[in-house]
């Protein structure tokens, strides 16, 4: 058991460690690496020279070694505490994106790192973290000093376990705040508590929009790893909405494996001169070099043989199969899962429970199987146990993508090997491979050796009537997928053979996919008419809607794409309900679009050609390249269009008051002729008293409507009263 520190060896450890953080400032100070500098470029230090205060034995004078051209962790003018903990790690020599950054991360700069996956960009940006806030002595009652933000949960998880073996000797309280768990209120509780946060983006923004007193205002370094997905158009507002409540006053440090350069995104930032380190932009290659990767065709309605075959051929192997939806991962992880190939199967996708999900991450992390995945496991995940085979059998949406799936193998020092199937149509995705310096070998598929599984998958969608629907959605979803990308070069729906691979999947009847229809019944009629480029506008339209939807839904409704023709293979009479509740959920869609594109309220203006445009893009002015929108004619248009309104509401008023009247009048009119003619009937025929009561029977029916929309009922004013107030409404008609 370990003594309790006495006072006085507290108090003593607590003066050696001011004396630490004086000296490590000092030494950050006087030996700044030159802004714009490479240390990796810079000679390493001699094995044998002194590290850190040098004092001359002669002289007494002090001076430091330089950290700028450090290879190894104990040069870098960091602390015992991070020193411990890196040792702990068994980290010792630094990775090369860890020479070229850390010099300049540790004296404060902003940094926009770039290196090939794998190559430790963690530790790049979890060291400075840690050492800023051990250098300000941050303490419990400081608060948040540093927020890291992860476009993944999984990788939040991983980032965090980086950071309690690093800092595992140091005192800050950190947390991980990410998505999908039940505990949101707990940690409302515990968040202003902790000084360091990993975080996904939704949830920061979920506690700093419901967290009482959540306060971010002393942050000193926000990290974004993954940057480049970050900041890219799905997290852009909820980026934008966290980043306008945080200090400008601070340290931004943006890291990923496919790095962003554009101007508008570091401004979104405020980036302060950053330093550009991209260590491999000279590399030969864009991946790992221990990395071997290849491509080969593979027809769409042969994937599944393909994949099949290719899980049975490596057994003893730890593989990762990448698929474009979730439906798809659930159809194939099933339906392997009835086969049995003779190999532990798993699956993961963005919409799984969170504890299902992290279950997952761990279970594949430690043993040899076969993870059917989406790209929630294509970025920056590091599975503790090298993954032998990347398989991508859909084709990644661009380059970057490819370069973070191929990724997750042949990490660190370890090798790897991936392999891409490309479908006839997607050829042109393996020459922008290799212009993006992606070493990628092109191999014939050995067809003998194919097992075909669509046999198989027949057989059991009869045997499981729920496989049938997994199938159809994977079909939907699929298609889908290839409709919704932006890269009509590689990515083009009608050039699948979509009965060819219905069948391949094992269903009996390809089901009718609604935005295939309409795709090619425009383009029949664009074959008409010359109205090529509307056609394509609302193809890209569609496109937009569609993929925004898959972003948010993941392919929820995929069944509102179904036709009202959708084979059911169910039993009974489940045909005919299958064809009412599809058409409700057409009627529904259509409906549901008309939110989608327009939310209420919005106004939408066109330019000359007719294209939509945003309402204030006609004020704004080009300059060099940078649209930009003066705030004074913004203020004006908004009063005119104000006044313009209030003009029109009145206008509308006045017409709807007109209205009224005159239905009004002729009412009366027909109210007047009715009663001269009752009391003709009245003269020729009957008694006094019936006449009478007939009277108070028909105008009892009657009722005028004021302005005020108030009711008066007919009998209680006389028929003189009427005629007068009919004669009255009349002038003011006219007046
Ligand atoms: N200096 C080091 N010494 C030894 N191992 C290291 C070092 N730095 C990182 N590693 C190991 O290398 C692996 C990859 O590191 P990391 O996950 O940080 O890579 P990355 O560059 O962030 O990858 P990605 O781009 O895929 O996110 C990890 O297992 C990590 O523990």
């Amino acid at each position: 058991m370990r003594r309790p520190k006495s006072r006085a060896s507290r108090k003593q450890q607590k003066n050696n460690e001011v004396q630490e953080i004086d000296i490590l400032k000092e030494w950050i100070e006087s030996q700044k690496p030159e802004s714009g500098s490479n240390p990796l470029a810079l000679d390493p230090l001699k094995s044998k020279s002194p590290i850190g205060r040098i004092v001359d034995p002669e002289s007494g004078a002090v001076s430091f070694s330089s950290y700028a051209g450090a290879r190894k962790f104990y040069e870098l003018p960091i602390s015992k505490r991070t020193k411990n903990g890196l040792e702990r790690g068994g980290f010792k020599k630094m990775t090369d994106i860890q020479v070229a950054s850390l010099p300049h991360a540790l004296c404060g700069r902003d940094i926009l790192g770039a290196a090939k996956t794998g190559s430790g960009k963690t530790l790049a940006f979890v060291i400075p973290v840690l050492e800023k806030l051990h250098r300000e002595r941050w303490g419990p009652e400081d608060g948040v000093g540093s927020i890291i933000i992860s476009p993944t949960r999984e990788l939040a998880g991983q980032i965090f376990d980086v950071l309690k073996t690093v800092g595992k000797y140091h005192t800050f309280s950190a947390g991980l705040l990410i998505g999908g768990r039940k505990d949101v209120d707990v940690e409302k509780e515990r968040v202003n508590e902790l000084n360091i946060l990993i975080c996904t983006p939704g949830r920061l923004l979920q506690h700093m929009d419901e967290t009482p007193n959540f306060d971010c205002s002393q942050l000193q370094v926000l990290v974004l790893d993954e940057a480049d997905r970050i900041l890219d158009i799905g997290f852009k507002k909820t980026l934008n909405a966290i980043v306008s409540q945080l200090p400008k006053h601070r340290q931004t440090l943006l890291f990923s494996a496919t790095q962003t350069k554009s101007v508008q995104d570091l401004a979104r930032l405020s980036l302060k001169d950053p330093e550009y380190i991209s260590v491999h932009e000279k590399a030969v290659t864009a991946t790992p070099n221990r990395l071997q990767q290849t491509a080969m065709i593979v027809p769409l309605e042969q994937k599944l043989d393909m994949l099949w075959s290719f899980i049975k051929a490596h057994l003893r192997s730890k593989i990762l199969v990448f698929l474009s939806s979730c439906k798809e991962v659930k159809f194939v992880f099933e339906a392997f899962k009835k086969l049995r190939p003779g190999i532990p199967l798993k699956c993961l996708h963005g919409r799984m429970k969170q504890e299902v999900r992290l279950g997952i991450y761990s279970q594949f992390c430690e043993s040899r199987s076969v993870l059917f995945s989406t790209d929630v496991a294509s970025r920056g995940l590091d599975f503790n146990k090298a993954v032998d085979w990347v398989v991508q059998v859909d084709c990644p949406e661009d380059v970057a993508s490819y370069i973070h799936r191929v990724g997750r193998t042949a990490r660190y020092l370890s090798g790897g090997r991936s392999i891409l199937f490309l479908m006839p149509s997607e050829m042109k995705m393996l020459e922008k491979l290799q212009a993006a310096k992606v070493p990628i070998q092109f191999i014939k598929a050995n067809t003998k050796r194919l097992e075909p599984v669509s046999k198989l998958l027949s057989a059991l969608l009869v045997k499981y009537p729920d496989m049938q629907q997994l199938a159809q959605r994977a079909f939907i979803t699929y298609l889908r997928s290839i409709f919704i990308q932006k890269d009509k070069e590689i990515f083009d729906v009608t050039k699948l053979p979509i009965d060819d691979y219905s069948a391949s999947l094992g269903l009996p009847m390809t089901p009718k996919v609604r935005f295939l229809n309409q795709k090619k019944k425009s383009k029949n009629e664009s074959e008409k008419s010359t109205l090529v480029e509307s056609e394509t506008l609302d193809m890209e339209n569609e496109s937009a809607i569609a993929k925004e939807e898959l972003l948010v839904e993941d392919v929820k409704e995929d069944k509102d794409f179904l036709l009202k023709d959708t084979p059911d293979l169910g039993e009974g009479n489940a045909n005919e309900t299958g064809d009412i509740m599809s058409a409700t959920r057409i009627l529904k869609k259509k409906k549901l679009k008309i939110n989608v594109h327009r939310p209420v309220g919005t106004r939408v203006v066109f330019d000359e050609e007719g294209n939509t445009q945003a309402p204030l893009a006609m004020l704004a002015e080009k300059t060099s390249g940078e649209i930009q929108l003066d705030q004074d004619k913004k203020k004006e248009y908004y009063k005119k269009m104000r006044e313009e309104l209030k003009q029109v509401d009145k206008e509308d008023k006045l017409l709807e008051r007109q209205r009224l009247r005159e239905n009004r009048m002729k009412k009366k009119m027909k109210l007047k002729k009715g009663q001269r003619e009752d009391d003709e009937e009245d003269d020729i025929s009957g008694s006094e008293g019936e006449a009478d009561a007939n009277k108070k029977r028909k105008r009892s029916k009657i009722y005028f409507h004021s302005d005020s929309e108030e009711e008066i009922k007919a009998d209680s004013i006389s028929l003189a009263e009427q005629e007068q107030l009919a004669l009255k409404l009349l002038n003011s008609m006219h007046s």
